[in-house]
């Protein structure tokens, strides 16, 4: 037994070791891609944002970090380089550009040039500044459906439009679209959240075909519940917020889990991922090869939902 142990044990720990030194190698690779490259980041001030500005900086990529509130965004600034210091690393100080997304005049007019001019030239852009929807489509104002979709589409992709040229000229760049499972699927009392990740999927597919010929990648991410403040920021029908911290979210991915998925997926530069347990992707699938039954099991959530707000 004691001879078959002493065999067993050098080779585990020989394997550990080797996935160890995998792993640093794959670190190192990609980070070696993201390394001086200019990576914007919408929605930085908190959540899936922040952490991806945390990943990207620590690969030494010159970001600049987009947000509506300065100070919390200088706050990101400053946890960066207070990092970097303790670290020893040598990291670019992070630019910010503060705007509003849903005010798509002023990211054409004044937003996409002043990142443009923080370092000449944009190599990844990531789209990431969200918000969500709760409430019924009876009682949901148009204008709360109008503003999520300018939040959530319309601003996104009036920054990608207007950050294209710069890309097409270098013929070079990468735009990555954080998504969500609701791009894929719709689930009630979610219809403006769910409408705006379904535009965003159709519309970046298309870019994606159309910019494959000037060399830019487009990858779109679609992950199910993170552990952000996503639902307590959703607006309701009324467009007030909602203010609640969803069991689902509390119990969703680690957002420095999926920043890592987001850097990983720029190193690969994969088309899509789909970041989702098994339900949601077995629904994403029923949902084309079997629609009678995704629409059954959607209205029996829908009465459940509302006889629990009922009582
Ligand atoms: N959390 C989850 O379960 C999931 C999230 N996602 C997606 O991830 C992305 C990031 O959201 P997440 O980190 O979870 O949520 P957070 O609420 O933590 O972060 C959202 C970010 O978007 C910014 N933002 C919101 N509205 C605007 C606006 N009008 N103009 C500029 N910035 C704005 C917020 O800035 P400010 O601080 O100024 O409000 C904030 O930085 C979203 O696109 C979301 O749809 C996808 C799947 C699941
Ligand atoms: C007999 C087999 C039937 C199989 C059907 C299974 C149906 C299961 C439904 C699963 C629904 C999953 C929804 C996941 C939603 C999600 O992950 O959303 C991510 C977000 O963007 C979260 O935003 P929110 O504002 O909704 O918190």
């Amino acid at each position: 037994m004691e001879r078959v142990m002493g065999g067993v044990v050098p080779l585990v720990l020989g394997g550990l070791g080797l996935v160890l030194l995998y792993r640093l190698l794959q670190r190192l690779q990609q980070g070696a891609t993201i390394q001086d490259t200019v990576v914007v980041i919408t929605g930085a001030s908190s959540g899936l944002g922040r952490e991806c500005a945390r990943v990207f900086h620590a690969a030494k990529a010159r970001l600049v970090l987009c947000g509506r509130d300065g100070a919390r965004l200088q706050d990101v600034v400053q946890e960066l380089i207070a990092t970097a210091a303790d670290s020893q690393q040598q990291t670019y100080t992070p630019c910010m550009v503060i705007f509003d997304l849903s005010d798509t005049a002023e990211v054409v007019a004044m937003a996409a040039k002043e990142i443009l001019s923080c370092y000449g030239h944009v190599d990844i852009l990531i789209n990431n500044a969200g918000i969500s929807h709760r409430g019924n489509i009876l009682e949901t104002h148009i204008s709360v459906q109008r503003d999520v979709m300018d939040t959530n589409y319309f601003g996104p992709i009036a920054l990608t439009q207007a950050l294209l040229p710069s890309m097409v000229r270098r013929h070079s760049g990468h735009v990555v679209v954080i998504s969500s499972v609701q791009g894929k699927i719709a689930i009630p009392y979610r219809s403006a959240y769910a409408a705006s990740k379904h535009a965003t999927q159709a519309y970046f597919d298309c870019l994606r075909a159309e910019m494959e010929r000037y060399n830019i990648q487009v990858t779109v991410v679609s992950p199910g519940y993170i552990r952000t403040n996503l639902s307590l920021n959703a607006v309701t029908c009324d467009g007030s917020k909602y203010g609640v911290l969803d069991e689902t979210t509390a119990l969703g991915r680690e957002p420095k889990d999926v920043a890592q998925v987001v850097l990983k997926a720029v190193h690969h530069r994969s088309k899509e991922v789909l970041l989702a347990g098994p339900l949601p992707t077995l629904a994403i699938y029923i949902r084309t090869l079997w629609p009678a039954l995704f629409f059954k099991v959607m209205a029996s959530r829908a009465r459940k939902e509302q006889k629990s707000k009922d009582e």
